[in-house]
């Protein structure tokens, strides 16, 4: 392997100019100052707290923290927005990244008493892992434990208690949410962060606010005025309970107008200034490969620039752990001193505690690059962060309603999450970021990201309304509407899933119990029929499976070590089977190691190594067994009980039948397949066990479109079960 280039061909725009990035002069500038800083977290240790020197450093980081929360662009108009906040119900208030928005807003809210009541200050993100680090930050400022006055509450981890005030969520979960209390009446502002994003749960969160808002000031009107007439008491403390709820929604890169628009003219505030600068370099050329200029210049930065941590944007999984083993690879290239370099991946199937790797300082004298997709683009602070590395792209869904595939696929980034990637480096001090493309490309970004619900599957969506109640999905007041045709196909869907009666209402207790389980609408109808088909326990390993990003892994370099690794687990009816056998092999594994040695840390080892000897991703299998877990939670309160199939796997399969039958594919004289609901023709993917052995009948998970139409997650069926067990949808169209 040749020794990394010394430069890719950077231009820096404003203030550089000629691209040279070589400068050294130019590089010693910006010197990170943080490790001269009181180290976070250093005096956990209950001894050492007693010991004067950790007083002192505790004092000194509550001084720093103070200062620095002076120094935020947002603390000298405080008042200004606690005013702003009084005199409307809903305001937009558009801030750049690291103005202090995310971290202080609620702080002064709750310091001017808009926690009167015991009300909550609810802040919503589109990703868990903001909700965890801003909460857990928000907490060290006001000296509170997490969970106390500060806390964060995310799909399956709740860390709130009766006194928290100042609560951090995903919006999924502010939507849950408002199925147990409809007018989320112990809130009394909701401030949906990040709003540009527009993740779907964010667009049907600020539609189910309008109305949740325009409900909560009429029940308030109606019962202050009973109050005027009779001092009831009772009606008083109903009032107080139905008092109008404040929306604030904010973000650094907002179309203010579109969203004043939607709330009625809803006012809009710009918080200016930001507190460190971040200069913005570019490629001259455009990069051929994507992954080779992010090695380069991870290099570059790390062998010619000054202190500082890195952090590079990638599209997925399979394309972090590929750049972590070439990085690797590389750095064992190198000089000793400089083999001081250490990666930490973060993406959104990561186990949360292994995420959390991400924002811890990296040891004395090494400089860490963090290889993370776009869920550390918005509102996260990563400590030690200097360089940003961003190759413009990112992995996104795409619907097609006519045939009702959904689709990943890598396209380039919108200007506004440009800007928010490049927020994330200048947030302790100066900070650079280097686009892999070159500027004129920059200019040519859309500005905004498309609306996720308009590039979905709406099948989760229209359920969720339905169980609020909210039956007349077309006429739901979206802020941009999804295509008819992609609402009436979910209908549909749902229909012939069982979830819907024929009039499209949600009156059978299996619609019920699906938008129980926080899966896709197909994986829920799968383990509810498990249950009827006697195997449960199958079905949740394979939910839990698919779930996560590639369990097996292919290196190049051990392609075919990787290969006879999988024949061991492959089973001949397909790739859903071949996966219970991988999990029920590794619990077999972690129970023996249970049993001669019970310690955590040499259990995980042990399952570690065997992941590496069979080829198998053990940050995936983790995730999923984590994912397991919870899911069992789900059922069991449901009060399913989990039953299995023993060795007839035909059960399995025809319950896999009755729930996936709209992934039905029937082989065709040329090898390649009919996608039968869709029409489509379609292969089987090369990942698949099923990829040689051409079964006549299939039944897939995922379509994925590449170079042409690949299935995923494959098995073979008998092709007369699809009209046995889902005579709804094949006897009508046969
Ligand atoms: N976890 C953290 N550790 C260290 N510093 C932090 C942390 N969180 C926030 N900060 C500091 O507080 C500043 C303000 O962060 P905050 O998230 O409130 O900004 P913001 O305006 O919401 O930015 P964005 O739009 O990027 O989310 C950051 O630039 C950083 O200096």
């Amino acid at each position: 392997m040749p020794a990394p280039r010394s430069c890719t061909p950077l231009l820096q725009q404003d203030r550089l100019g000629n691209g040279d990035c070589t400068n050294q002069e130019r590089l010693a500038n910006g010197v990170c100052k943080k490790r001269d800083r009181p180290a976070n977290g250093d005096c956990k240790n209950q001894d050492r707290l007693a010991n004067g020197d950790c007083k002192n450093q505790l004092l000194a980081r509550r001084q720093f923290i103070l200062q620095h929360r002076k120094s935020l662009p947002i603390a000298s108009v405080e008042k200004r927005l606690v005013e702003e906040v009084r005199n409307n119900d809903t305001l937009i208030i558009v801030g750049e990244t690291g103005s202090g928005k995310t971290t202080q807003l609620p702080q002064f809210l709750y310091n001017a008493g808009f926690c009167y009541d015991e009300k909550v200050i609810g802040i919503t993100q589109p990703r868990r892992v903001a909700a965890v680090t801003v909460a857990k930050r928000v907490a060290e400022e006001c000296n509170v434990k997490l969970g106390e006055k500060v806390g964060y509450s995310i799909r399956f981890d709740d860390m709130t208690s009766n006194s928290t005030r100042i609560k951090y969520m995903t919006d999924g979960l502010l939507l849950r949410e408002a199925l147990l209390d409809p007018f989320l009446s112990r809130y009394s502002i909701v401030i949906v962060d990040e709003a540009h994003e527009r993740t779907v749960h964010t667009d049907v969160l600020l539609g189910l606010l309008k109305k949740v808002q325009l409900a909560r000031s009429k029940q308030h009107n109606i019962i202050k005025e009973n109050a005027n007439y009779r001092e009831n008491s009772r009606s008083l403390s109903q009032g107080a309970k139905y008092t109008s709820l404040k929306l604030i929604i904010m973000s650094a890169s907002l179309d203010a107008k579109c969203f004043s628009e939607y709330f009625g003219g809803a006012k809009a505030v710009h918080v200016q200034g930001r507190q460190y600068p971040v200069d913005v370099l570019y490629t001259y050329q455009p990069e051929p490969d994507y992954l080779d200029a992010t090695l380069i210049t991870i290099f570059q930065i790390h062998l010619e620039e000054g202190s500082g941590d890195i952090l590079a944007f990638l599209t997925g999984q399979e394309e972090i752990e590929s750049v972590e083993r070439l990085v690797h690879e590389r750095i064992r290239q190198l000089p000793e001193r400089n083999q001081n370099l250490l990666t930490v991946p973060i993406y959104a199937s990561l186990p949360s505690e292994q995420q959390m790797n991400a924002f811890k300082p990296a040891p004395s004298g090494f400089r860490k690059v963090i290889l993370a997709t776009n869920i550390a683009e918005t509102s996260v602070t990563i400590p030690g962060i200097k360089y940003v590395i961003d190759p413009g792209l990112v992995k996104a869904r795409s619907y097609n309603p006519v045939t009702g595939t959904e689709s990943l696929i890598i396209i380039p980034v919108s200007k506004a999450q440009a800007l928010q990637r490049s927020g994330r480096a200048g947030r302790e001090g100066a900070g650079k970021c280097f686009r892999l493309y070159p500027e004129n490309e920059f200019h040519k970004l859309i500005d905004s990201t498309v609306p996720e619900i308009k590039r979905c599957n709406l099948a989760n969506v229209v359920l969720q309304l339905k169980t609020l109640g909210i039956d007349d999905i077309i006429g739901f007041d979206f802020m941009e509407k999804p295509s008819r045709m992609a609402i009436v196909k979910s209908l549909e869907q749902l229909f012939l899933l069982g979830a819907l009666s024929d009039d499209y209402k949600l009156s059978n207790p299996v619609g019920h119990q699906m938008a129980r389980l926080p899966l896709d609408p197909m994986y829920s109808k799968a383990l509810i029929l498990a249950v009827e088909f006697k195997c449960l326990e199958e079905m949740l390993i394979v939910v839990a499976m698919l779930s996560v990003e590639s369990i097996f892994y292919f290196p190049r370099e051990k392609m075919e070590e990787a290969r006879t690794a999988r024949k061991s687990f492959s089973s001949p009816e397909g790739d859903h089977i071949t996966l219970v056998k991988v999990y029920r092999t590794s619990a077999e594994c972690l129970e023996k190691s249970k049993i001669t040695n019970g310690k955590e840390k040499s259990i995980e080892k042990k399952l570690n190594k065997w992941c590496r000897e069979n080829y198998i991703n053990y940050r995936s299998l983790r995730h999923a067994r984590d994912i397991h877990s919870q899911i069992e939670g789900h059922i069991q309160q449901m009060g399913f009980s989990l039953s299995s199939c023993g060795d007839d796997m035909q059960q399995f399969r025809r319950c896999l039948t009755a729930s996936f039958f709209l992934n039905a594919g029937m082989k065709q004289p040329d090898g390649s397949y009919r996608a039968l609901a869709s029409g489509q023709t379609v292969q089987v993917h090369p990942s698949s066990v099923l990829f040689r052995t051409k079964a006549d009948c299939i039944i897939f998970n995922e379509l994925v479109r590449t170079n042409q139409n690949y299935v995923r997650n494959v098995t073979r069926i008998d092709p007369l079960w699809l009209p046995e067990l889902a005579p709804q949808y094949y006897a009508a169209h046969s």
